[in-house]
């Protein structure tokens, strides 16, 4: 292991030290040889394609349509490769030393402020017993409880969650010295009552009020409607009655409830409790919401005129807290007199539940959420913000390092010093205000100041926007998850939300702020390439499309463009093909992952590229176009029993009519008649092996990423199955464009 830095005998006890991965230096020599492949690939594409057009009749069109297609896709894979090699280049690992901190903070007595805000959209995708719980994870943390305010924003605008959270505030008076005196580690309560061992009378009976909590919660969430008796004081029923007939999610009046204030509100024992504050913003059919980022500016404002901490805590509403000292982890870089000024954000990694043994749906997303985040962890900068699991330094949603941009209300401005209760008359007031849905209008929120409009992916743009203000930032991956969230388990949910992530990537890729530009022009080269690597992404399509039908169909009409088994220009493709997926099997296994968790990783990248990619990538030239309008789907959050059953054997789940499912059936179809084709030409004529077998592999190799389609069409009854009706419309759909290439190979 590298030797670790900041250690010094003189120095005080380290807050935080990281060391340089090991695999760096050989990474770095296999990039230089990889290059070398690839230009020399290119060469020879060159050299062909020149000896092709100098040559050309108009019967050799297909062969330089079939060959410019596979330099574009080749070019496109050469591009993805290179962005990623940054991620490679000087990965890095972080430790922190939270007790040394503690002691610091203990002496000095100053722990500073901590606004978390959780968001959620939708009761009935996201349920409030769920959202309650990432709440109750968080109130509970291992810190002092007056330093901690948790802000809910309702963008479902629902009284059900209003009422879960009531149910909420009163529980919380018995939960959180319950996991102080029994000091544990899982803090939201399903998770814990989901794994406890241990059992006494305390236990019992705080899972018995938990329990009856639940019922409650569940039986408002049956009925959609919170009735009379369920209300216990004056408070709640004035709360309550702000859902006047006309108040749709769409368009309704702010509603903001103080559930707890620590000024008042005690817990069981006597200690403070944090403050909880519901937030519904106003809606109005006339003004653009701006969808989470819109909830999380106006969350930075009401908190700003309650408790304005200096350090913010973003989480989804199923990402709950696993580990009750991360906040002290995240001050272990953020609270650092010196470097503390530039530093932006410290992110924690997106770790889930509930993930199938070989994680069909490669939910864990590995790449995205731990080996690239490392790599960029050990670049000038450091890594991209993932929208959840995350502490800001609140100045750095104010203009850059160097030079701070004040809000139009002196009391948003995040040197603002709140020294009254949360339930201030004139505080709510103002809370108000900022809520208001045209608050915004002439101001600098969501362009220059705040969580950044303009894009599905929020997260991602909010990030690389502060970045290239000069911004810095840490990723913390401590060996205990810090958070966990849930996953979507319906194949048809995974690709609806890449589907949202595409839009949102292509929307910043074809800004005026592209990373490949702007971003290199911020930031350096290094940075530049990291975030085009994403903001690109969804071109994986093009070589998929490409290699998945342009080749195989034009194959089997007699266009090939594949050297033979006997040319020494085979080595240069296998050593490409092995070489890029070797390494990423060995960044996978490096991170925890194992073989068959990889080879579904492999799989949902190729099917991404044939659905998510492809029709996102359409949707958002559409709506550049002026067809369709964005809108943000979230994600389902809600599974019945037997959906996970299927999802825990392993098992595929299509069972909608979707165009998901027509292209990647039309897929398998076309390499599926391929193969056969390739393998009869081989039986009869078998001196044509050399010229077949190139096909053959890769018609083979997509097969075998389609098997689970095979079985979805033809070997299951389950309601998982593949519809009929997709399967014959891809039939259809190959059979038409199966004459449509011979037609236009055998017209000239
Ligand atoms: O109008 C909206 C839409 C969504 N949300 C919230 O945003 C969060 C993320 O939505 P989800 O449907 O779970 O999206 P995912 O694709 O699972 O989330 C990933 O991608 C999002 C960007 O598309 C990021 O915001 C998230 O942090 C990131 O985890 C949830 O808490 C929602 O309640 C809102 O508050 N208002
Ligand atoms: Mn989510």
């Amino acid at each position: 292991m590298a030797p670790t830095q900041n250690l010094s005998t003189s120095a005080p006890p380290p807050l935080h030290t990281f060391h340089v991965h090991h695999r760096a230096v050989p990474y770095r020599l296999f990039a230089v040889v990889y290059l070398s492949a690839i230009l020399l690939l290119f060469y020879h594409h060159l050299y062909k394609l020149t000896n092709l057009l100098l040559h050309s009749t108009t019967c050799s069109f297909p062969l330089v349509f079939l060959h410019l297609s596979m330099v574009l896709a080749d070019a496109i894979l050469a591009f993805m490769w290179i962005t990623v090699q940054v991620f490679r280049m000087r990965p890095i690992q972080r430790r922190t030393f939270p007790d040394n901190l503690v002691k610091m903070l203990d002496k000095s007595g100053k722990y500073p402020g901590l606004d978390v805000f959780i968001c959620t959209a939708d009761p009935y995708k996201e349920p409030p017993m769920s959202v309650v719980n990432t709440a109750l994870s968080v109130m509970a943390y291992e810190y002092p409880t007056d330093r901690i305010s948790v802000y809910v924003s309702d963008d479902g605008g629902s009284k059900l969650t209003l009422f879960a959270f009531m149910e909420a505030a009163k529980f919380a008076r018995h939960w959180l010295p319950f996991c102080r005196a029994n000091r544990l580690v899982e803090r939201s309560p399903d998770a814990y009552f989901g794994n406890n061992h241990s059992s006494s009378e305390d236990i019992e009976e705080m899972k018995t009020m938990y329990e009856a909590m639940k019922v409650r919660v569940e039986n408002i969430m049956e009925r959609g409607e919170v009735n009379e008796e369920c209300l216990t004081c004056q408070r709640e029923r004035v709360a309550l009655n702000k859902w006047r007939p006309g108040f749709t999610r769409q368009d309704h009046p702010t509603v903001n409830e103080v559930l707890l204030d620590n000024g008042e509100d005690r817990d069981i024992t006597g200690h403070k409790m944090p403050n909880l504050v519901y937030i519904a913003r106003e809606k109005s059919k006339s003004s653009s919401h701006h969808f989470k980022a819109g909830a999380l500016n106006v969350l930075t404002r009401v908190s700003a005129t309650m408790t304005n901490a200096p350090v913010i805590l973003t989480l989804d509403c199923d990402t709950y807290s696993n580990d009750p000292i991360t906040p002290l982890r995240a001050l272990c870089f953020l609270w650092e007199p010196l470097k503390g000024l530039e530093l932006a954000y410290v992110q924690f990694p997106q770790h889930f539940s509930g993930i199938n043994e070989n994680d069909i749906y490669a939910n864990e997303n590995k790449r995205l959420y731990r080996v690239n985040p490392i790599g960029m962890d050990g670049l000038q900068q450091g890594t991209y913000y993932v929208g959840t699991g995350c502490f800001f330094h609140r100045r750095a949603l104010f203009g850059s390092p160097s030079s701070q941009l004040f809000t139009e209300r002196r009391e948003l401005n995040p040197e603002h010093v709140v020294d009254k209760d949360v339930k201030f008359e004139a505080d709510l007031s103002m809370a108000h205000l900022v809520a208001n849905s045209n608050y915004e209008d002439g101001t600098n929120w969501g362009s220059k100041i705040g969580f950044r409009y303009g894009s599905l992916v929020e997260d991602y743009y909010t990030g690389y926007k502060l970045q290239c203000e000069g911004w810095k930032s840490v990723f913390c991956d401590p060996e205990r998850p810090a958070f966990l969230g849930d996953i979507p388990i319906s194949l048809h949910d995974v690709l609806s939300q890449n589907k949202r992530w595409t839009i949102g990537l292509l929307e910043v890729a074809f800004s005026k702020y592209c990373p490949s530009i702007y971003g290199i022009r911020s930031m350096g080269i290094l940075m530049g390439l990291a975030y085009s690597h994403f903001a690109f992404g969804p071109f994986w399509s093009i070589p998929f499309t490409i290699y998945a039908f342009i080749v195989p169909l034009a194959f089997i009409n007699g266009v090939s463009s594949f050297p033979k088994v006997t040319d020494l220009l085979l080595c240069l493709y296998v050593f490409l093909f092995v070489g890029a997926y070797a390494q990423d099997l060995i960044d996978f296994l490096l991170t925890n992952g194992t073989i068959m968790q990889w080879w579904s990783d492999q799989r949902m990248w190729l099917i991404r590229g044939l659905t998510s990619h492809l029709f996102g990538s359409i949707d958002f030239f559409l709506q550049k176009l002026g067809f369709s309008a964005l809108i943000f789907d979230v994600t389902n959050k809600v599974v019945d029993d037997e959906q996970s059953k299927q999802y825990e054997k392993g098992v595929f789940k299509f069972g909608v009519t979707s165009p998901f499912f027509v292209t990647i059936t039309m897929a398998a179809i076309v390499n599926l008649i391929t193969f056969v084709v390739v393998v009869l030409r081989v039986v009869f004529l078998p001196e044509k092996f050399g010229e077949m077998f190139v096909q053959m592999f890769i018609s083979g190799f997509v097969m075998v990423n389609c098997w689970p389609i095979y079985e979805g069409i033809a070997l299951r009854v389950d309601k998982g199955r593949m519809p009929m009706k997709t399967a014959t419309i891809s039939l259809l759909l190959v059979g038409i464009l199966h004459y449509v290439t011979f037609y236009l190979i055998n017209t000239c």
